[in-house]
């Protein structure tokens, strides 16, 4: 038997650092939504009591370290369960780009094994247990639009954003999470006003999204890797509404109301980057 599982990318809309805590990690507020973008899972049942995992990707591991992998591993121990699973992931997503592919493929395994093995449980065992992997597989274990605190892993849901076109685009280098954190300093960081963004969800007012949303660690990124600050400039003069960098980046993303706008700034923007994309929210 086999079964499929979308797993599609986020984008943060907000992404306040608040401190730190005794473990290392940080404290964070952030506003996420799904996009149009995803990896696909496919998992099988195989006679022996092994994870098997296929995927071709230069830039990620197709073996015990791949978080679609660590996913299945630690849903087999917690639930005591002694069968197989053959896992194939197509990569969409590009890789350590701010977008959360791995977290989605970890999410869209500990869904697909709870339907592979006719277990019943709830999606917030699921993304309580993701939380022991990565700090955004709780939110992809959901999935639509909310708000993460703790660390990340503590879901509420949110109303999803007005409809709208995204443009990403990706510089070509891969960000460490950890890297960007480590350089964090609570006394001078940006703290974006998440209130407002969630007010504007609310109202389904695109243009007060746009004029609110902010990152934390944009500066911090932005420093190290001066492209992603230029193609912002870029995406915003060509004439998106709103532009942001997602997660720890590099990738940038850009909202636009309409689709003929949404494809003036896409093919705007391929000027200043080679891997663009246009999707719509699905959050
Ligand atoms: C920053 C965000 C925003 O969505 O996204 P990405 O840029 O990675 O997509 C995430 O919170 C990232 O989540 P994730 O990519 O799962 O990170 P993890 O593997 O859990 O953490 C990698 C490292 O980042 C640092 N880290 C992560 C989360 C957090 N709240 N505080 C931290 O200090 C820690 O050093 C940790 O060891
Ligand atoms: N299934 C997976 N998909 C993507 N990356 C993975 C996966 N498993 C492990 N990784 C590793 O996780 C790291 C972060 O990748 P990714 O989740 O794409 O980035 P980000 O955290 O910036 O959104 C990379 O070093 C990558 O090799």
């Amino acid at each position: 038997m086999a079964l499929f599982e979308k797993a599609p990318a986020k984008i943060n809309l907000s992404l306040d650092v608040l401190s730190k805590r005794e473990d290392g990690l940080h404290n964070v507020e952030m506003i996420m939504t799904t996009i149009d973008l995803s990896d696909r899972i496919e998992l099988s049942s195989i006679g022996q009591d092994t994870i098997k995992i296929s995927l071709e990707s230069r830039y990620v591991p197709n073996d015990e370290r791949n978080l679609a992998y660590r996913a299945a591993a630690l849903f087999k121990r917690t639930y005591g369960i002694n069968k197989g699973v053959h896992i194939k992931i197509e990569k969409n997503i590009p890789v350590s780009a701010g977008l959360g592919g791995g977290s989605a493929d970890a999410a869209a395994v500990l869904r697909g094994l709870n339907r592979l093995w006719g277990m019943d449980i709830p999606l917030q065992e699921l993304a309580a247990l993701g939380s022991k992997l990565g700090a955004d597989i709780s939110f992809c274990v959901y999935g639509n639009t909310a708000i993460a605190r703790g660390f990340g892993e503590k879901i509420e849901t949110l109303t999803s954003p007005p409809p709208c076109w995204v443009v990403l685009a990706k510089p070509d280098i891969g960000v460490s999470t950890r890297t960007i954190f480590e350089r964090v300093s609570l006394d001078t960081i940006y703290h974006p006003n998440t209130n407002e963004v969630i007010k504007a969800l609310y109202e389904k007012d695109l243009y007060k999204l746009c004029a609110n949303m902010g990152n934390s660690l944009e500066a911090i990124t932005g420093s190290l890797h001066p492209e992603v600050i230029q193609i912002k400039q870029a995406m915003k003069s060509i004439g998106a509404t709103g532009v942001m960098m997602s997660g720890s980046g590099p990738t940038v993303f850009g909202l636009v109301e309409h689709e003929n706008k949404a494809k003036r700034v896409y093919n705007g923007i391929r000027g200043f980057c080679d891997e663009v994309y246009l999707v719509r929210l699905i959050g």
